[in-house]
């Protein structure tokens, strides 16, 4: 890619997709600009780890730049807006991770008719992982979808949705590898608590989460069909998962997600 990338907004998020991008050489390093408020700390940190450049003259980075990343908090991205917006050109490329934030309110912000794209990544990007949504605003076109699918596709796979899905997308695969990391977290707790090594415990649990997802990944069966073949009638998993039955293990998921969601459409008010 030829294309400059500045990152308005250095936190955990930005470092994912550096780090994927840099990983899949799609983009040479001193194309990717970095900035943020006021954290010189931590843009010495990304600088030194990524080889990255860092700019935290607005006017440079925007002559500098071809495609804009929004990677801010919801409730700093308006600021973060007004700071770059002066120097903005209706060829820039916006493209915003921020949850909740609807294209139309950047787009209001930003006050130019300039093509927008919001995609929602996880932090698996860091390693080429990331299940990224992305939905377009009014004055983007085929080829700006084209630019971020690329760039997306480099750190995992990407898949096209109508905007006013985005808030569930934000909480199933945004916010997604958090509940898994909260499962494992458990699951760690009790085979320690029961007087396994913390090695082998993480060991065992974490090549399980791996098998689970090559599974679902690699054969055509369905997570209802997996789970099947394991559950032998009378056995063990059949017991743990009517404890998790009695529990209302699904409803509490069903439920995580919709609080997600709900809190994503709250965001974006
Ligand atoms: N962390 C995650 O797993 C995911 C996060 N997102 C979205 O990405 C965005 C960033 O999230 P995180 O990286 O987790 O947050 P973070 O708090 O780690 O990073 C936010 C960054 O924005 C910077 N910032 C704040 N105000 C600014 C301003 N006025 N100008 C320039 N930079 C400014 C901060 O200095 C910080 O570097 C959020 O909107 C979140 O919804 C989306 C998908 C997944
Ligand atoms: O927790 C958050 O608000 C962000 C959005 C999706 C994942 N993390």
């Amino acid at each position: 890619m030829d294309k400059k990338i500045a990152f308005i907004g250095a936190g955990s998020m930005a470092e994912a997709i550096i780090s994927g991008l840099i990983q899949s050489q799609i983009i040479d390093k001193q194309q990717i600009i970095v900035t943020n408020r006021n954290n010189r700390q931590r843009i010495s940190y990304l600088k030194e780890k990524y080889q990255i450049i860092s700019m935290q003259n607005k006017q440079q980075l925007m002559e500098q730049a071809d495609i804009i990343l929004l990677a801010t908090k919801p409730c700093n991205m308006e600021q973060a807006i007004a700071s770059v917006q002066p120097y903005m050109r209706d060829n820039h490329l916006i493209l915003s991770v921020t949850a909740g934030i609807s294209t139309k309110r950047i787009e209001r912000w930003i006050g130019l008719k300039i093509p927008v794209i919001r995609a929602m990544p996880n932090t698996s990007a860091s390693i080429g992982y990331s299940a990224t949504a992305l939905c377009i605003g009014a004055y983007a076109i085929t080829e700006h979808l084209q630019i971020a699918e690329q760039l997306f596709n480099t750190i995992g796979t990407t898949v096209q949705v109508n905007e006013a899905e985005m808030h569930m997308v934000t909480g199933i695969s945004g916010s997604g590898p958090a509940y898994i990391y909260y499962l494992i977290e458990a699951m760690e707790q009790v085979a320690v608590e029961a007087g396994m090594s913390s090695a082998t415990a993480k060991q065992l649990i974490h090549q399980t989460l791996l098998g689970a997802g090559k599974m679902l990944n690699q054969t055509n069966e369905s997570a209802t069909e997996l789970r099947k073949k394991i559950t032998s009638p009378a056995g063990t998993t059949e017991a743990g998962i009517q404890t998790l039955e009695q529990n209302h293990f699904q409803q509490m998921i069903k439920n995580c997600i919709y609080a997600a969601r709900d809190r994503s459409i709250e965001l974006g008010e």
